[in-house]
């Protein structure tokens, strides 16, 4: 059955029009986990969430939130009616409230027997119990934004929208607030939609995808094969990348490695997972791989793994992203094409794939 039929999922038939912009929608997106709307500035990403959020009109749309109806014909639920936690790109903080203050203020619309997500809870996933005393305007900006997804989350919303949450922080920040995101992402069951233009946030954190261009849906589905299709734009470019699952298997103490096991075989890498069994997803930068055509045994590269060339595109004028079948997974590798000649690359050719990078992300 689908999440539709089910009535679970979040379920939106979107119109707006503005002037030299028209946006025309279908989402039919998971009950839970992040869903990412991935796209190029402009092509109505931010309408999106404002319509999905009632504070834009979509006449003639329909809105339904695992089974609740916010739009639809003459039915219009209003922004604060609507469950929903919206988190901006900057954190709209009362400066002249205490962090504890602006926290219990969106609580207080929240009627008790709705309140399913504790304040606590809220405090202890983002890390920020050692803030609470404190004034907006002396917080960084990292900090500032785990308070008000804190915020988000702590109204109980069905589901919490996420509109750049990361653009306005620094590398360093943003590399801080990642973890709390993916913690968001493991342990609370509200759907998040999250969009965003940064491929590498998106690999780390969705599970589903919508591709947007020019108002339209380009490609929707399961986050990990859209990554991966050469025929769109996630897949080329220094980011792109594969996202494969993996159980944790073995530790070798001596060189402080992980051992992950995936569908193409193992993986070493440094540090990382806790203990054996533990699922994990991980990402293998197409830039990380590159190809052979017998195994070497005098390399560096620990992870070397037999591979079936699937599909090549070109990749901006001098590479070629190449599609892996690797035991049933799928991997990019991003080479030159001058190597891509040399090693008469086509499909079906039997290849190595070394990898020389894997990190955990979640
Ligand atoms: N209130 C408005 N009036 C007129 N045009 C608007 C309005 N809001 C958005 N637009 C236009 O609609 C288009 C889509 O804007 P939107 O903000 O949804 O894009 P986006 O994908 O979120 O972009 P970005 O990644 O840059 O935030 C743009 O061309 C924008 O200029």
């Amino acid at each position: 059955m689908s999440d539709a039929a089910a009535g679970t999922g979040v379920q939106a038939r979107l119109k707006v029009e503005h002037p030299g912009f028209s946006l025309d929608i279908a989402l039919d997106l998971p009950g839970r986990g992040v869903s990412a709307l991935f796209g190029p500035s402009g092509c109505g990403k931010t309408t999106c969430l404002r319509a999905i959020a009632g504070l834009l009109r979509a006449p003639g749309g329909s809105v339904v939130v695992n089974g609740e109806c916010w739009q639809d014909g003459a039915r219009f639920v209003p922004t604060h009616r609507r469950a929903l936690g919206y988190v901006f790109q900057e954190a709209r903080l009362f400066a002249h409230l205490d962090v504890r203050r602006n926290l219990e203020y969106g609580i207080r619309r929240v009627a008790t027997a709705q309140r399913r997500v504790p304040l606590a809870q809220a405090v202890e996933l983002l890390g920020i119990g050692h803030l609470l005393a404190r004034r907006p305007d002396t917080l960084s900006g990292g900090e500032r934004q785990r308070v008000g997804i804190a915020r988000a989350l702590a109204t109980s919303p069905r589901l919490l929208l996420m509109d750049e949450p990361l653009a306005s922080l620094d590398l360093q920040r943003k590399r801080e607030i990642l973890p709390y995101l993916e913690r968001l992402h493991a342990e609370l069951d509200i759907p998040v939609i999250y969009v965003s233009h940064a491929a590498d946030e998106v690999a780390r954190l969705a599970d589903h995808l919508v591709l947007m261009e020019a108002g339209r849906v380009l490609a929707s589905g399961p986050a990990p094969a859209l990554m991966t299709r050469l025929d769109l734009p996630l897949a080329h470019g220094d980011t792109a990348g594969a996202v494969v699952d993996a159980t944790v298997t073995g530790f070798d103490a001596a060189f402080g490695l992980t051992q992950l096991a995936f569908a193409g075989g193992t993986l070493w890498l440094p540090h990382g997972g806790s203990r054996i069994g533990l699922a994990v997803r991980v990402r293998i930068q197409a830039r990380d791989v590159s190809l052979t055509l017998t195994p070497q045994a005098d390399t560096s590269v620990l992870n070397i793994l037999p591979a079936t060339v699937t599909d090549l595109a070109q990749d901006g004028p001098a590479q070629v992203m190449v599609g892996l079948d690797v035991g049933g997974a799928r991997l990019l590798a991003r080479i030159t094409r001058k190597s891509a000649a040399l090693l008469r690359l086509r499909e079906g050719a039997a290849v190595h794939a070394q990898v020389k990078g894997v990190a955990i992300v979640d």
